[in-house]
């Protein structure tokens, strides 16, 4: 079965990854790739600054670039649409494609706490997505909206979800994040060689609320957020990919760190063409320094997530955790929900 594809916003830094997991994607098959209007009419080859590290697929190298519109794409005869757009963009355009009747997996955080989009991670909340049914009530669309989280908040949210069993009580986190993150012009070198910046505007809120409303309880006509308290600190160190995190945690019971070791490496993957076998690989006491960006950011294709350094507290525990931010916290993350999508049948 194959399933035409478009990427709102594709020669960004987001969109050029989807363009890189794309590539011999066995279900996707690349129709459409759009950008702002500076960037249509040309070839992607010539609209795009590539930045990966592999080459341009040279049959995307000669497409031509469209606009940002449901009339730029309907020669495409597009089924999903992935969307990397600048949040105030996609808070505009989104709608038209959605009314439009197109299916569409965003990775722009606009609307991800709207009570009728599903915030999905494919391992985790998968029964989430049944919320386009409240979704499609509510607003009238043919088509349909699944987001998936912020960087920061998929690269801890899966332990957290693995270790929800011993009862959640409180997370404290503190993040090291990424150039990367910020996009390609986001941070300034000056700014950020030897430096670290304690401050990423949003951030913070979007971990402590997203990954309640990813842990919540799906009822059947809304998601009630897990009730754990969620405080978080976000930090810009000179790193290129790779958010590192410490996550500090208090349960209801007193698991010991082996148990907890065991809950995260024992935590089931999802059947996806791009989910990793393992989802989160566990280093043990003998290896306490990992994980580490360079030498873990690219664990099963930059896919899964890794943890270690877990220890017992005065109230619980901490660890540390990384994921790859673009792969895992972007692109990726969008194709797994639109493989998900294919799965439940809504495309
Ligand atoms: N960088 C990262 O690691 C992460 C980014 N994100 C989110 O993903 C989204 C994309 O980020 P990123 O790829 O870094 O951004 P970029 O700025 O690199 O790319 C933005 C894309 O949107 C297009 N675009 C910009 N303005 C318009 C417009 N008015 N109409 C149509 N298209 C437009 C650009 O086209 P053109 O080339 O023609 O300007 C480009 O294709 C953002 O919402 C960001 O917050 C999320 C997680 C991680
Ligand atoms: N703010 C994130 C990247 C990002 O764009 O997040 P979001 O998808 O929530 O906009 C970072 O700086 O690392």
């Amino acid at each position: 079965m194959s399933v035409r594809v478009g990427i709102l916003g594709a020669t960004g830094a987001v969109g050029q990854r989807f363009i890189q997991l794309l590539d011999d994607h066995p279900t996707f098959e690349l129709a459409a790739v759009t950008a702002s209007a500076d960037s249509a009419g040309k070839t992607y080859r010539e609209a795009a600054k590539w930045r990966v590290d592999t080459p341009i697929p040279d049959d995307v190298a000669e497409m031509e670039v469209v606009e940002t519109s449901p009339a730029g794409i309907a020669d495409a005869d597009v089924d999903l649409l992935f969307s990397s757009l600048p949040s105030g963009v996609a808070s505009e355009v989104e709608p038209a494609f959605l009314e439009a009747g197109y299916v569409v997996s965003s990775n722009s955080s606009n609307d991800r706490m709207a009570t009728d989009v599903p915030l999905t991670i494919p391992e985790i909340n998968p029964e989430h997505l049944q919320l386009i049914e409240v979704q499609r009530d509510e607003r009238g669309w043919d088509g349909a909206l699944v987001k998936n989280p912020n960087c920061s908040t998929i690269t801890m949210v899966p332990t957290l979800a693995a270790l929800d069993e011993f009862g959640l009580e409180r997370v404290h986190v503190t993040t090291l994040q990424a150039v990367s993150g910020a996009g390609y012009s986001g941070v300034t070198s000056m700014e950020i060689i030897d430096n670290a910046i304690p401050h990423i505007g949003g951030e913070e809120a979007k971990m402590e609320t997203e990954s309640r409303k990813l842990l919540g309880e799906f009822t059947g006509a809304e998601v009630r957020l897990h009730g754990a308290d969620v405080a978080a600190s976000c930090n810009r160190i000179p790193t290129l990919d790779g958010h590192l995190e410490n996550v500090f945690v208090e349960f209801a019971d007193e698991p010991s760190p082996a148990a907890l070791r065991e809950a995260m490496r024992s935590f089931e993957s999802a059947d996806l063409p791009s989910s990793p076998d393992q989802l989160i690989k566990v280093f043990g006491d003998d290896e306490p320094d990992r994980p580490q960006p360079r030498l873990d950011r690219t664990y099963a294709g930059g896919m899964g997530i890794v943890a270690g350094g877990v220890q017992e507290t005065a109230t619980g525990a901490k660890y540390n955790c990384l994921a790859h931010n673009t792969i895992r916290g972007a692109a990726g993350a969008s194709l797994l929900n639109g493989e998900l999508l294919v799965e439940e049948g809504y495309v």
